[in-house]
């Protein structure tokens, strides 16, 4: 595996669709069906989250529901690491582990089952798109508080204007933050 290059980078970027006041007036939604329906764009993302996970020393994978568990599951078997799902309130039948958070548009709660991570853990989450940052810093506090540690977040595409960055700082506390693609 290796670094991401910038064709791969611009290959990504065409295969995202902007789709204007979707779901809500003011929203620019960034669809990525039409790069998961493109076998080499999907394979080329894959590879990059994966070498990522290799890079930072992961342990297991991370993924946030649900267009997260589409990237991070296969990126888990590239990588050759566990998979964890971090879901939506209610849907995971053991004992969970629940954060509430806010969103670019609405509110959400993830939960997880804290029993699939152990203390020698180091986790890398996965998902598509980070925004306000909300999603990804309660996944770090359910994280954190099942005991595990934190490799670092690598996403598809960091929307620089919401500055998610900023607020997941403090919950990444020195671990990277990686976005193959910055709008
Ligand atoms: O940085 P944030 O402001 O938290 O936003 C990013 C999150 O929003 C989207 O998920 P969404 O909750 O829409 O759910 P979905 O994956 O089920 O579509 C996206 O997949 C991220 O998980
Ligand atoms: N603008 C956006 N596009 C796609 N997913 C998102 N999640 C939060 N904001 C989003």
């Amino acid at each position: 595996m290796t670094s991401t290059t910038e064709s791969t980078r611009e290959l990504l970027l065409s295969r995202i669709r902007d789709v204007a006041d979707y779901p809500k007036p003011g929203v620019m939604f960034k669809d990525i069906t039409p790069l998961l329906a493109d076998p080499v764009a999907f394979t080329a993302l894959t590879d990059a989250l994966a070498e990522l996970c290799v890079r930072h020393g992961a342990t297991k994978v991370v993924g946030l529901e649900a267009r997260g568990f589409i990237l991070a599951a296969p990126v888990a078997v590239r990588a050759g690491l566990g998979f964890v799902p971090v879901r939506k309130a209610g849907k995971l039948p053991g004992a969970t582990l629940s954060q509430a958070y806010e969103l670019e548009y609405g509110t959400a709660e993830i939960e997880i089952h804290a029993e699939d991570l152990t203390a020698e853990d180091q986790i890398m989450v996965i998902d598509d798109v980070l925004a306000t940052g909300g999603t990804a810093e309660a996944s770090l506090q359910l994280i954190r508080r099942a005991g595990a540690r934190v490799a670092g977040v690598a996403v598809l595409m960091e929307l620089g204007f919401l500055d998610g960055r900023a607020r997941l700082e403090s919950g990444l506390a020195g671990a990277p933050l990686e976005a193959l693609i910055r709008v």
